[in-house]
């Protein structure tokens, strides 16, 4: 199976923690897209969606899936939240934001009851770190977080050409092996000027639907 074919797996298997009548929470990325439209085949079933980026939105509006503003939605509404990852560990601590979606990601996530991720098997890493972690910063900041960034052992690269949907830069952090996600996630995001950074420890998922050669892993 080609990783393609991975990711529609997990995004099938992602349809049956989604309960009748509720608002699903709804990530960003290639793999979510194979969800998205596994949702189109069930969307009579669900009231409707709140998403983590402008492209999932015009997706779901696209197949007929009404999309709520998140301020309006409590958690008692949101039973779920599915979205991929850049790299996920065996305690389900993440790095996302390969699309530059992590902020609006960790909004939804935070207020979501269950989060569950779903990822090819190339995503299983023992260490989080080979990917570069992204750093959502505002504008004008940019110098001086990735200043400090170098002090706690990073090397930071701004992604040229790229606008999040905030408005803001991501910086994109190289040489980290992370061995402490939990401390890392809350360092960076103390650093002024940054909105949030791509660990997801702090939140971690609540279920990994790994897909592998040899089918779907729950891991939880
Ligand atoms: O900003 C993007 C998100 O965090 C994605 O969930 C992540 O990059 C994984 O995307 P993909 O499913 O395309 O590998």
């Amino acid at each position: 199976m080609d990783q393609n074919q991975l990711k529609q797996l997990v995004a099938q298997q992602a349809i049956k923690f989604v309960p009748d009548d509720c608002i699903v929470g709804v990530g960003t990325g290639s793999t979510v897209n194979f969800f998205i439209d596994e949702l189109a085949k069930i969307k009579g079933r669900i009231k409707g969606a709140v998403s983590s980026s402008e492209a999932s939105t015009k997706r779901l509006k696209e197949i007929g899936i009404p999309v709520y503003d998140l301020n309006t939605v409590g958690p008692d509404e949101l039973p779920v939240y599915i979205d991929g990852a850049d790299e996920v560990n065996h305690h389900l601590h993440m790095i996302k934001g390969g699309g530059a979606a992590l902020t609006r990601e960790k909004i939804i996530a935070a207020v979501a009851q269950q989060f569950i991720c779903i990822a090819d098997e190339s995503k299983y890493v023992p260490v989080l770190g080979a990917f570069p972690l992204p750093v959502e910063v505002i504008p004008m900041a940019r110098s001086h977080v990735a200043r400090e960034i170098v002090k706690l052992g990073g090397h930071p690269e701004w992604r040229m050409g790229v606008t999040t949907d905030n408005g803001n830069i991501i910086l994109d952090v190289h040489g980290l092996q992370i061995a402490e996600p939990v401390k890392l996630e809350q360092q960076i995001n103390q650093i002024v000027g940054v909105v949030t950074n791509g660990l997801f420890a702090q939140r971690r998922a609540d279920v990994l639907l790994l897909g592998t050669a040899a089918g779907v892993k729950e891991l939880s």
